[in-house]
């Protein structure tokens, strides 16, 4: 029998949204196979079907030849179906090791009592067998980066020794030499035998990866084609429908940016992370960071906007010589920081899309009196929700129950409609689709040309090669070389010095 898995009239529904509608599906065995679909077209839903984390609501799914209708992510589980989800899915109150076997400790149980040596000796040999990136197993999960957390995930989908592993944008939270670990691993698993599904935004990399690629459009799946027959062009006009302008982004070949530094970084160290960090940024600059795992880009962004509390160094708005000590003088003076975290760092995930988009405009939109006019909050909040093309029931509609890329557009949209001087973006487009992806670039050279400097921290060198002015990339906390948009901007160049 050559299909693993079929799918046959899945629907599932939450409230009045129909995220899938009769969909029909099926995996070969060995076979990698991509989902391609814009933001909330339902794609995290099917595979979160299969993998037992919803239940579904019509439909029939067969495994193996037989029935299969898992009840909980266990239950699929045990019927050798792992996934890393696209939100984070680690329990933050249990040490890494321990997260590795979550809802599965039975194994490691007598009398009651567990064997955490047995249980960190095992998952530190899921983590050897596949290669993945090491972290301490005893560590604490609220205090690890993206990258490690999704590490966690792999291996605790790698587990169960899965026959079918479900990849929701996993490489978008990767580094570029996790992200080669994780082709080398897909590679390896595809010849054991194993199938693969694999969610990206990035379709270069999913034709890249993937033998077949299924398109769904508006919770419905358009069509499965093999990855010969493609190309990305044709991938974006299956996923929206129509013809898409394949402009991405900037056009300009050379750096252009005014001699003005509105931003000094002067040694700045924070300890175990950055060392000696000095640079400037001069108004309407986009200026590039870029590194491994571990090199300290993210932490670049946390140091500038005044989070790292054990910084040291200085950190100044050259207007008014402000030194930005913590993270309300740099709000309070036309700073912002949209981090790669956003469920955990930057949303109030449980509250509703209104409050998330109006929160950093609260003074702006402020009347006489401090009044905030719930008629006006209710304008801005919609007039967002259409700019950035958020996919939802309307602007009540709780963050939480958007789509990862959906969530995403907010995140960064609210901040984008703001008049700010300096705005610091860490991987602004991790989940977000190609037409979203490319309206954002637009919207970043805009409020460029009207001087707003942005830092781009990013694992994705395409983006950055596309953006930045200016590129400095980092290694091991240091700063190890600087390119300039038109002299050697190139990947090849950036890879070099980046390993
Ligand atoms: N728990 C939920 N409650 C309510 N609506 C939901 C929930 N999960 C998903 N949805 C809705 O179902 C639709 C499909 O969402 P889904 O996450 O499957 O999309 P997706 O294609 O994976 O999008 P993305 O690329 O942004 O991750 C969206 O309209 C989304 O808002």
């Amino acid at each position: 029998m050559n299909h693993i898995l079929e799918v046959k009239g899945l629907c599932k529904y939450f409230g009045s949204t129909i995220a899938n509608k009769n969909i029909d599906f099926t995996l070969k065995r060995g076979e990698i196979r991509g989902l391609a679909g814009e933001n909330g077209s339902g794609k995290s839903t099917l595979l979160q079907q299969i993998a037992g984390i919803y239940l579904k609501d019509e439909g029939r799914m067969i495994l193996n030849g037989k029935e299969y209708d898992p009840q909980n992510p266990l239950d699929a589980k045990n019927n050798k179906i792992g996934i890393v989800v696209q939100e984070l899915g680690v329990l933050n109150t249990l040490p890494a090791g321990v997260n590795v076997f979550a809802g599965n400790w039975k194994q490691f149980s007598r009398f009651g009592i567990i064997n955490m040596k047995k249980m960190y000796q095992k998952a530190n040999d899921i983590f050897e067998t596949y290669g993945l990136m090491k972290i301490p197993l005893n560590a604490d999960c609220a205090e690890m980066s993206i990258e490690s957390r999704k590490m966690l995930e792999l291996a605790r989908a790698l587990s169960g020794n899965p026959d079918i592993l479900i990849l929701d944008e996993v490489t978008q939270s990767l580094s570029q030499n996790n992200r080669e670990m994780l082709y080398q691993l897909i590679a390896r698993l595809q010849k054991e035998g194993k199938t693969i599904v694999i969610i990206t935004h990035d379709l270069e990399e999913m034709l890249e990866i993937c033998d077949n690629i299924t398109v769904l459009r508006d919770g419905e799946v358009i069509t499965t084609k093999a990855c010969s027959e493609l190309d990305t062009d044709e991938i974006k006009r299956l996923m929206v429908g129509r013809q898409v302008n394949s402009a991405y982004y900037r056009e300009d070949a050379v750096a252009d940016y005014k001699e003005e530094v509105v931003l000094q970084a002067e040694h700045v160290n924070v300890p175990y992370t950055l060392n000696d960090i000095s640079f400037e940024l001069h108004r309407g600059e986009i200026l590039g960071f870029c590194g491994l795992s571990d090199s300290g880009i993210h932490e670049i962004g946390t140091a500038v906007f005044g989070l790292s509390h054990d910084r040291t160094g200085s950190v100044t708005l050259t207007e008014g010589n402000i030194l930005i000590k913590n993270e309300l003088i740099a709000g309070k003076n036309g700073m912002a920081y949209v981090p790669k975290d956003r469920d955990g760092s930057a949303l109030m995930i449980k509250d509703s899309i209104l409050n998330n988009f109006v929160l950093p405009s609260t003074t702006e939109l402020q009347g006489k009196c401090m009044y905030l006019s719930p008629a006006k909050l209710k304008r801005f909040a919609q007039n967002g929700v259409e700019e950035f093309n958020v996919k939802c029931n309307g602007i009540y509609q709780k963050m939480q129950d958007l789509s990862g890329g959906n969530k995403q557009k907010v995140n960064l949209g609210r901040w984008l409609l703001k008049d700010l001087n300096v705005l610091v973006l860490d991987c602004p487009t991790r989940g977000v689709d190609v037409s979203v992806k490319a309206y954002i670039y637009h919207v970043m050279s805009e409020v460029k040309k009207k001087g707003l400097s942005m830092i781009l921290i990013s694992d994705e060198l395409p983006e950055l090669l596309g953006m930045a002015d200016r590129l400095i990339v980092m290694k091991d906390g240091c700063i190890k070389g600087e390119f300039i948009r038109g002299n050697n901007f190139t990947q090849e160049a950036l890879i070099e010095v980046m390993v």
